[in-house]
């Protein structure tokens, strides 16, 4: 039952959406693909499970080709014949079927007697802690119940490979994190693909991840690799680091907002004039009552905002003059030390070795 993960190398092209990408998973890789909205992730997944026909574009599942198109010539396997499974917002369950009958449907297809199949589906259902819902219909299924089924569902027709859009968008967020613990323990050893807009999601559930941006890959590299040192503003931004935007300077950014300049490391070489963005961790900030002086640290003066516990320390979120939003991550001392309340006015300060500047 249980499956080592799948190798997939993936071109596709798809002019109409502007969509040009080049994927590759070694076995067993989990891959969160994340981006702004109309980026391609759902093109990516349609073309993978054969639901959308690329322009151009070859891809292999452990060496077997799944297509190699250009315009109207070339191979092309039917959605059904590729052991991609493909699980949306929507559990999409078929309605006029037990819940078991749904699971068994896959092994069903592929071959299995009913016995079997049946089997195979209890095992799911148990995987997923539904097998109490065995004989109930969809109409009859919480949200979270049905998406456990739509999981149990997907992994029965045992997949080389499984999608996930976005699996758990459309919950309410008390039965996320359950669901995305049994998913960790389905996913574990197996490929997959997963669509997000979470963060927590592509921290728990993947081991790398893809940026796609106007559909193509702008970043990839393993999960945590990217959270911490991101070179996209998109991804910083969702990994709650602070973004500076404007242009290079001599040794640093000039803020768009105005402002001192902000110094920095590039990542890559930077022209004069150039877009540019600054980054940095809130972990990287120190907080001042008054400007420290003789210090070669950027400073900025800001308004504290809001306050806000994060496990052992907090989150400090101010406004600089400007208006760019900052935040630091500080402990419960010292905010009592310093007397930080939201309206109160203190210096963040930074190392310039602590900030990566890269092109925007
Ligand atoms: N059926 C379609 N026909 C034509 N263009 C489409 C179709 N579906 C999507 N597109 C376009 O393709 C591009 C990529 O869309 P896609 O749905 O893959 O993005 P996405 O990253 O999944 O976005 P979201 O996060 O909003 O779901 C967008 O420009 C979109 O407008």
């Amino acid at each position: 039952m249980s499956a080592a993960g799948a190798t997939v190398s993936l071109t596709a092209e798809v002019a109409e959406r502007g969509f040009a990408v080049e994927i590759h998973l070694a076995a067993g890789d989990r891959l969160a693909v994340l981006g702004p909205n109309g980026a391609g992730k759902s093109t990516l997944l349609s073309v993978l499970a054969g639901t959308l026909r690329p322009d151009r574009g070859r891809a292999e599942l452990d060496g077997s080709l799944l297509f190699d198109v250009a315009g109207r010539q070339g191979r092309w396997r039917p959605p059904h014949t590729r052991r991609v499974a493909l699980l949306a917002q929507d559990p999409l369950l078929f309605p006029n079927l037990t819940v078991l009958e749904n699971v068994a449907f896959g092994p069903r297809a592929a071959g299995a007697s009913r016995t079997t199949a049946r089997e195979q589906a209890r095992r799911w259902l148990s995987a997923v802690d539904a097998a109490a819902l065995a004989d109930r219909r969809p109409g009859q299924l919480s949200g979270g119940q049905a998406q456990r089924v739509a999981v149990a569902r997907a992994v029965a027709a045992e997949p080389r490979v499984l999608l996930l859009d976005e699996p758990f968008a459309a919950l309410d967020v008390t039965v996320a994190p359950l669901l995305r613990r049994m998913l960790r323990d389905v996913l574990a050893e197996r490929s997959a693909l997963i669509v997000t807009h979470d963060l927590l999601d592509a921290v728990l559930l993947s081991n790398r991840i893809v940026v796609l941006n106007e559909g193509q890959v702008i970043e990839q590299g393993p999960t945590a690799e990217v959270l911490r040192h991101p070179t996209s503003a998109f991804t910083a931004r969702l990994a709650g680091l602070n973004l500076v935007g404007g242009t290079a300077g001599d040794g640093g950014l000039r803020p768009r907002q105005g402002g001192p300049s902000v110094g920095g490391v590039a990542r890559t070489p930077l022209a004069p004039g150039e877009p540019a963005t600054a980054v940095f961790s809130p972990n990287a900030v120190s907080v001042y009552l008054s400007p420290p002086h003789g210090s070669p640290r950027n400073v900025f003066a800001v308004t504290i905002t809001e306050l806000e516990p994060r496990g052992d320390q907090v989150r400090v979120r101010a406004l600089t003059a400007e208006g760019e939003s900052l935040t630091a991550d500080v402990t419960p001392a010292a905010v009592g030390e310093l007397d930080l309340y939201p309206g109160g006015r203190a210096f963040y300060t930074v190392k310039a070795a602590s900030v990566t500047l890269y092109p925007t």
